[in-house]
């Protein structure tokens, strides 16, 4: 074996010869940037065309050429193979009759079975030091004149290395490709066909085909003279090489034919639906193909699995001290009225239409949950949502695991809901989600008679077991919490008998309210609320209101920049909610409700707030569910309030996105605020606020909570891991500028 460790230095050559047989777009790129990189002391080409051949020598792309395979590979220490996917079965057989010595063979063909089937066939078993590999990477342009070292950079490189591979072989050959700049990942050679043939191989059979179609058809070809961009987007790729596919057809014929076949039968459907009139099939097809499409080019924009799995996707926001906080802003749509718009219009008969949505990552995770589960949804656009709901008993088991990223809402909420369901379902979540107490739903469920599993501790992920019977029971919740409350009223809809819930405290009671608005009856009786099953939902227009949680931020930061007057529009102020306004008046915050009045069941108003002297208090602890997602925002004004402020009871916080307590008190303590956590709150003696570096843990409201912060700073307030803001209020730097607060990403300011 080569040795192939100088290799990452990229130094002095180490290998003696790389050989490239075939000299075409890949081969000859392949060979230029190994060349260009010196990893070998010579390049050889070998390629029947003469021409080829003289050109890759005068191109710089290889050393030298070879006219003789044999003589090329004697001696060699990678051979690879960049011919066609059927001269490379010929090839593979030649091959075979030569003394490889310790040469490592590779390959680039867009299909792999074929490939070592013809080298097990050739070599009687596939060779050790072979590992097959396809680039998943091209080029309007092909021939040796179009070979370009960086092709593969930041391309995909599938190594589909087989049983009992020669490991060093295969680091070489990952090493190599890395070299050149690629993304090396390994498949098992089944899988890369099926998958391969599905995003690759079926669109060039379409592209063909419908070309072929037309062409064939309208002999002047006039109807081309009319094709303009769909017919020229969708049909590019039938400029492709006709010999290079149709090898690639007949090499991968199980595979291609297997996704031909499912595809027949959706487009054997949504022809049955044209004949048939059915609008709704189409929709929901055109729908979830426009979600899926937007998220596949934020793939290919490597905004999406690549930022989210890179341990340095840092967002970094710079809060400039200092300003005051004017204008009147609308803040985005209430997050818990969003999740429950969704879940209830798609449990309703009829079509539900929303407006005012929060087009955050949380509420989009219920949307898209929901469109698993066949639910057709349009939007969200400006705020509007077509929901077209399938009834109590119309979902349908998602394809597989549903999702549900940042949003403890979703999950504790769809936990009810799921539990008494026909299907299995799985629900995961992103790293902090992971991370959140889900037994609190899962154990009452379980005496209801739901099945459900979770990771280690009641963590995420659930599994949710389907085709239970539930019966409704009283259930007397150990902590305040609408998510938990939500939670057993869904899945009481379900169960036998009556589901009651009592709280400890009030709690947010959208659902309660809601479920009404869809003309479900709910009976609330002090603290307890109570659903029974045999109703039906029906479906409504619902008006999201602004939401007070987001308002909180603005509501703080006017009250502690002096010179501010806000007013913020149409914010809800559902007495569940308004925690923060009662908790800041008592600290002497001048907030007045200008223009009450109930949208859809919900109160809203102005928020109008003016700077005023605020000064330290003990928070009532009735006060702390009705404001649980204010605290980090409330710590603010606790900082810059003259005197000491105490919160207790609030236990809750330790368990949210972040440990809000604990993260908080490290941010302000960096900020050269006095305070003290305690298991269930905190203490806070105001004071003046120096700059700092600070970290939001991924939490959207700590990140936002440091940003107000900054206007009674006397420095620069650097706020770490702030991607996660999106989650609940994706324009807040936009109003942040507009209304005077100095914070933005860094690098953007
Ligand atoms: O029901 C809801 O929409 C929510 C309830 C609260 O959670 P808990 O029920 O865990 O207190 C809150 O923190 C969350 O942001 C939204
Ligand atoms: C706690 C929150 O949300 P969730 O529980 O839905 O993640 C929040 O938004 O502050």
């Amino acid at each position: 074996m080569p040795d192939v460790k100088p290799l990452q230095g990229g130094g002095a050559p180490v290998l003696e010869r790389l050989v490239v047989v075939g000299l075409g777009l890949i081969g000859g790129s392949f060979a230029k940037g190994l060349r260009e990189k010196g990893l070998f002391r010579e390049v050889v080409g070998v390629d029947r065309n003469v021409e080829s051949c003289r050109l890759a020598v005068e191109l710089g792309v290889v050393d030298r050429c070879e006219e003789d395979l044999a003589t090329a590979c004697r001696g060699a220490d990678v051979i690879q193979l960049a011919v066609p996917i059927l001269a490379l079965e010929k090839v593979l057989a030649q091959l075979a009759t030569f003394d490889l010595g310790h040469a490592v063979l590779t390959d680039v063909g867009s299909a792999k079975g074929n490939v070592l089937r013809a080298a097990r066939e050739a070599f009687g078993g596939v060779p050790v030091r072979f590992v097959p590999g396809h680039p998943i990477a091209g080029s309007e342009r092909s021939g040796v004149t179009a070979a370009d070292g960086r092709l593969f950079r930041r391309h995909k490189v599938i190594l589909t290395p087989p049983d009992g591979v020669d490991s060093e072989a295969l680091l070489l050959i990952e090493r190599l490709w890395r070299a050149l700049g690629a993304d090396v990942e390994q498949m098992d050679v089944e899988h890369h066909d099926q998958v391969l043939a599905a995003t690759s191989h079926l669109p060039h059979m379409l592209a063909y085909t419908l070309v072929d179609s037309l062409a064939k058809r309208h002999e002047n070809l006039e109807i081309f003279r009319y094709a303009a961009g769909g017919f020229r987007d969708f049909t590019r790729i039938a400029g492709s090489d006709p010999l290079m596919w149709h090898d690639i057809f007949l090499a991968n014929r199980d595979a291609v034919l297997q996704v031909l076949d499912d595809f027949r039968d959706d487009l054997d459907a949504l022809r049955a639906a044209v004949v048939a009139g059915d609008g709704h099939h189409l929709l929901g097809v055109f729908t979830r193909a426009r979600v899926a499409r937007e998220h596949f080019s934020k793939i290919l924009a490597r905004r999406a699995y690549v930022d989210a799995m890179h341990s340095n996707n840092d967002l970094i926001f710079i809060a400039q001290p200092g300003g005051s906080v004017n204008g009147r802003i609308r803040v985005p749509g209430d997050k818990s009225i969003s999740h429950r718009s969704i879940m209830l219009g798609s449990l309703a008969e009829g079509t539900t239409e929303v407006q005012g949505f929060l087009e955050g990552e949380d509420a989009l995770a219920t949307i898209q949950a929901f469109r698993d589960m066949g639910v057709v949804i349009e939007g969200p656009q400006d705020g509007r949502v077509t929901v077209h709901g399938v009834g109590l008993h119309g979902l349908q088991a998602p394809p597989g695991p549903i999702y549900l990223g940042n949003s403890g809402t979703s999950m504790r909420l769809l936990a009810g809901l799921l539990a008494a369901q026909p299907f299995d379902t799985t629900l995961s979540g992103d790293a902090s989600l992971t991370k959140r107490p889900m037994n609190r739903v899962a154990n009452p469920l379980r005496e209801m008679g739901a099945v459900i599993e979770t990771a280690a501790e009641g963590r995420p992920p659930l599994t949710i077991r389907g085709g239970q019977k539930l019966i409704g029971m009283r259930y007397a919740m150990p902590m305040a919490s609408a998510q938990v409350k939500s939670c057993l009223l869904l899945a009481g809809l379900y169960a036998e008998g009556q589901t009651s819930v009592i709280e400890p405290a009030p709690t947010r009671d959208h659902t309660e309210r809601m479920l009404r608005g869809f003309g479900y009856p709910v009976n609330v009786d002090g603290n307890t609320s109570a659903v029974t099953p045999g109703h039906t939902l029906t479906a409504t227009q619902i008006e999201v209101p602004a939401d007070i949680s987001s308002a909180a931020f603005f509501l703080v930061a006017a009250s502690i920049a002096e010179g501010s007057d806000l007013v913020l529009e149409h914010v809800g102020i559902n007495p569940t909610r308004t925690g923060i306004i009662d908790i800041l008046k008592l600290m002497g915050a001048d907030i007045t409700l200008e223009n009450q009045k109930e949208v859809g069941g919900e109160p809203v108003a102005d928020l109008r707030v003016r700077s005023a002297k605020l000064k330290g208090i003990e928070i009532p602890e009735a006060l702390v569910p009705l404001a649980i997602d204010e605290f980090p925002v409330l710590f603010i004004a606790a900082a810059c309030a003259e005197g000491r402020t105490v919160l207790r009871g609030a236990e809750e916080l330790r368990v949210k996105e972040s440990d809000r307590i604990q993260v908080m008190a490290d941010g302000l303590q960096t900020l050269g605020v006095k305070v003290e956590p305690t298991p269930d709150g905190i203490i806070i003696d105001g004071g003046p606020m120096g700059g700092g570096e600070v970290w939001a843990h991924g939490d959207h409201r700590i990140a936002m909570s440091f940003s107000v912060a900054s206007l009674r700073a006397t420095a620069p307030i650097r706020i770490h891991d702030c991607a996660n803001v999106a989650t609940s209020f994706p324009n807040f730097l936009g109003l942040a500028a507009q209304t005077g607060i100095r914070v933005s990403e860094e690098g953007q300011a």
